[in-house]
């Protein structure tokens, strides 16, 4: 049996559209086991709603890769997933399936893909690399193209609390992308690249006081604001109430705010409070924190962890920069 858990992830994080993600600590795992015929069982988030037939966005994933690599279809095989990760909320859900199915079938293949081969595949698939550069890395990431790749540069994550706002309605990727001006003024793109840069500045130098201007942003919250009424008075409360980072996760309709861990309590109430008043239809808070993992398999993990003493991200990493 195979055993594969992905992170969820943050991305853009303010002014990094497109380019900033952070693994969170909230996983996707799915268990696959070779049969002669496909059953695939969902659980947890998305069950009753995500298809369990070889339109399964994990299966699809593993099937295409594994079909790129060999002529012919994924093994079947009996194949469960479960999810924590809200579906459509902006916490990196399809980017956490796109993930596990690449790395199913790159582990039924015994690894014949590197994790830059597979972050190029995942890329290709979901259109963005934010998301799934968190998930298959872990901790927190730049990712950028130059024309022909992309990069991924690796960081620690901040060393705080991640507090979740999440609504209970649903924002796809796609409705979200469409209400994205296609040009900007130079002004609102000089914003963003020095705040990006801070953002950068930041991360490298621990220094968390310059977050809540790193992640000020002018590419795409203002125009997301009409999908996520509500948005601005969280991010605005929950800076006030004494977090660092406060911003809409991915295209939303989270909102994430990092806070440290003695103003935690003081910072959630008064999302709390807020939230009550702009989420008629109904919200949670939830906790959590960075991921430092990127995708594991699981069982590798412990095989290799034993054979070697070499945490499984450590080594998935040594093909990319750490900082
Ligand atoms: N556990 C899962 N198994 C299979 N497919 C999934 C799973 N979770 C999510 N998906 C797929 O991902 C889709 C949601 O993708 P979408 O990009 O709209 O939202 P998201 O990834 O949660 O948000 P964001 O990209 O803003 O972080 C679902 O409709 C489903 O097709
Ligand atoms: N960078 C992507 C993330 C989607 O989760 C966007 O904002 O559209």
């Amino acid at each position: 049996m195979w055993h594969i858990k992905v992170p969820a992830s943050t991305a853009n994080l303010g002014s990094g559209f497109d380019s900033l993600g952070m693994a969170l600590s909230i996983y996707l795992e799915c268990w696959f086991t070779l049969d002669d015929s496909l059953a695939i069982e969902v659980r947890g988030e998305g069950r009753g709603m995500i298809p369990e037939t070889s339109d399964n966005l994990v299966w699809r994933t593993a099937d295409t890769l594994y079909r790129h690599v060999t002529g012919s279809p994924m093994p079947t095989g009996r194949l469960k997933v479960v999810s924590q990760i809200p579906l459509a909320r902006g916490l990196g859900s399809s980017a956490a399936a796109i993930v596990a199915g690449l790395l199913l079938a790159n582990t039924v293949l015994e690894k014949r893909l590197t994790v830059d081969e597979l972050m190029e595949w995942a890329l290709k698939l979901e259109g963005h690399p934010d998301n799934v550069a968190a998930a298959l890395y872990g901790g927190f990431v730049f990712a950028w193209n130059d024309g022909r790749r992309v990069h991924v540069h690796h960081y620690r994550s901040p060393e705080l609390k991640v507090l979740l706002i999440i609504p209970s309605f649903h924002v796809s990727t796609e409705a979200a992308r469409q209400v994205l001006p296609t040009q900007v003024s130079l002004e609102d793109a000089l914003f963003n690249s020095q705040r990006l840069a801070l953002w950068i500045h930041a991360v490298s130098q621990r220094d968390w006081s310059l977050l809540r201007y790193a992640g000020e942003d002018r590419l795409h919250q203002p125009y997301r604001e009409a999908l996520v009424p509500g948005m601005r008075p969280i991010i605005e409360g929950a800076l006030a109430a004494g977090a660092e980072f406060a911003a809409l996760s991915g295209s939303g309709p989270t909102m994430i705010a990092l806070v440290s861990p003695d103003r935690l309590e003081g910072v959630r109430r008064r999302v709390f409070e807020i939230a009550e008043a702009v989420f008629p239809e109904g919200f949670t808070v939830h906790e959590t924190a960075p991921s430092p993992w990127g995708a594991q398999s699981v069982l590798d993990s412990w095989r290799w962890r034993s054979a070697s003493n070499i945490p499984w991200h450590t080594r998935l990493l040594q093909t990319s920069t750490q900082v």
